[in-house]
């Protein structure tokens, strides 16, 4: 198939050393008198059209270039917050700290800390609220799964995949897990738990720094993190809708009262 660069190059040749100039619109419109495809090559029989993909790389959508062009920004944006991503790298030293973060965030601490909270209430009310805590939890789990499954976007390149428990899916980094647990927590949290302001500041404050830290550690890009956190904030919602009750499941009520 020729290539439009070789079909230029063609025509540069063939119109006494000529460069001939390949708008647009005559691109865009294959039936117009002076699109390519219609035009006669001179020295050949019939010009040759152009083949439909080589066409649409050079007539990209709008939405196409502002997508590649956000995409790009991210990876440059992403591989220069990175700055914990190894021990060699800039705040190398703080990398430690940023794991702890991590394991603030992971899933197993907050499954097993939920689970365990389940067994040991002795109050209706707060069985209540854990109970939809350990679905919300769940859910997250299997929506974040799905998502990166079906995705399939690698992590950054300067991610050391060194990371606390992960399941298979977790190779993937779109969304980040960190960043739905952290924004469905701290809705959750920030709901149902009556708190001072201190520690409502700081359980905010908990879920950007989990946030900021993917990023920071490499472990993701900036967009796996943002959609996250939108992800997460939407799942609580969802959560809010399916609340579950004693009214509205009973038997899974009658397994935890004592
Ligand atoms: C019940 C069950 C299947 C528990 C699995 C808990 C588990 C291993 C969760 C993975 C948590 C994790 C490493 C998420 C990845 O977070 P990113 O922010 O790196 O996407």
């Amino acid at each position: 198939m020729p290539s439009p660069r070789s079909s230029r190059e063609r025509r540069a040749g063939s119109g006494g050393g000529r460069l001939e100039f390949l708008s647009l619109v005559s691109q865009r419109s294959p039936g117009a008198p002076d699109s390519p495809s219609h035009r006669k090559e001179p020295g050949s029989a019939a010009a040759a059209p152009l083949p439909e993909e080589d066409c649409m790389k050079l007539n990209p959508s709008f939405l196409g270039i502002a997508l590649s062009s956000l995409l790009a920004i991210d990876l440059w944006a992403s591989k220069r917050l990175g700055v914990c991503a190894g021990e060699d790298s800039a705040w190398g030293s703080a990398r430690p700290l940023m794991k702890v973060v991590e394991v603030s965030g992971h899933g197993i601490p907050w499954l097993l800390g939920t689970f365990y909270g389940l067994c040991q209430s002795d109050s209706s009310a707060a069985r209540e609220v854990l109970l939809n805590l350990l679905f919300a939890l769940l859910l997250d789990l299997v929506l974040v799964a799905v998502v990166k499954g079906l995705v399939k976007r690698r992590r950054p390149t300067h991610n050391k995949m060194d990371m606390f428990v992960t399941i298979s899916v977790d190779k993937y980094s779109f969304p980040s897990g960190h960043a739905t647990r952290a924004a469905l927590v701290c809705r959750f949290v920030l709901r149902h738990l009556v708190l001072a302001v201190p520690l409502r500041v700081l359980v905010v404050l908990w879920a950007l720094i989990v946030s900021v830290s993917r990023v920071m550690l490499g472990r993701h890009n900036m967009t796996d993190v943002l959609f996250g956190l939108l992800l997460g904030y939407a799942l609580y919602s969802v959560v809010e809708y399916c609340w579950l009750s004693p009214l509205s499941a009973p038997a899974l009520f009658a397994l935890w009262s004592h």
